[in-house]
């Protein structure tokens, strides 16, 4: 049977999430014609409904009710882009057993509770894609897992932090202060909400852990 539409809840409409919801509409064709049927984004949940969004979106797709997408029969692909790390376990393990695919941002996540979200998304027959939570833009998740799945990788070796390789470039070019540049790092959207993570290199970290599962089977946590 072909689906008619596939429908999307999409967990966070900060950075990521608006950038999300921006492709979506504006690939409509294409991705209707990749897909089959057209992909529309049906509910989004966010903490605080009254926040201006740089994105339009229609005021009834809007929840802070996480189970509005969760429980939702009609939702099949649900997006996460909220970060967090154990609530949100909790929230993807429900979707995946609620028989929703599941594409996450979350490199934290991922790093940490990978494997068991694997498994379960397995056991569930529903696909998890984490494409986004290292290197997005390259991409290299589904290269190593995929394309590079028959070869045997020696080394691993990547800057794999935005926000620090940009601090660190602006600082030796321009001269510019580390605090300056984080500022400006935190606007263009590289540095996360709190750039703790960042600028301590917990976030660089995790994305090996990832990237490291996938070339050597190495599970690190
Ligand atoms: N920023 C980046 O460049 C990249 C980020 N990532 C990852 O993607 C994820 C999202 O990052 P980013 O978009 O920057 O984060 P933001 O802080 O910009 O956005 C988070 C969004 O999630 C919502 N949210 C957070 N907690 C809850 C909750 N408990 N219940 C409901 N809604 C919630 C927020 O709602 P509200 O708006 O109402 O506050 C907000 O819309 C993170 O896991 C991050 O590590 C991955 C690759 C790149
Ligand atoms: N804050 C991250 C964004 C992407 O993961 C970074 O700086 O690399």
């Amino acid at each position: 049977m072909t689906a008619k539409e596939v429908r999307v809840g999409l967990l966070g409409l900060g950075t990521v999430g608006t950038g999300v919801v921006s492709i979506i509409r504006r690939h409509q064709d294409e991705l209707r014609h990749q897909v089959g049927c057209p992909v529309t984004v049906k509910k989004v949940v966010v903490r605080d409904k009254a926040k201006p969004r740089p994105v339009e979106i229609e005021e009834s797709l809007v929840t802070d009710q996480i189970e509005d997408v969760l429980f939702d029969q009609d939702i099949d692909i649900v997006i996460e882009v909220m970060g967090g790390v154990e609530t949100t376990r909790d929230h993807l393990l429900t979707a995946l057993r609620n028989g929703k695919h599941v594409v996450t941002a979350n490199k934290d996540l991922m790093a940490l509770y990978g494997a068991e979200l694997l498994q379960v998304a397995s056991e569930q027959n529903c696909d998890l894609f984490y494409e986004a939570s290292v290197a997005g833009g390259i991409p290299i998740l589904r290269s190593l897992s995929d394309g590079l799945s028959a070869d045997r990788i020696t080394k691993m070796m990547g800057i794999v932090n935005g926000t620090t390789n940009y601090i660190l470039t602006k600082m030796t070019q321009n001269g510019s202060s580390y605090e300056e540049v984080l500022k400006v790092a935190q606007e263009l959207g590289f540095a996360e909400s709190d750039p703790t993570a960042d600028v301590e290199g917990l976030d660089a970290a995790r994305k090996m852990a990832i990237l490291l599962r996938l070339a050597f089977r190495w599970m690190l946590v």
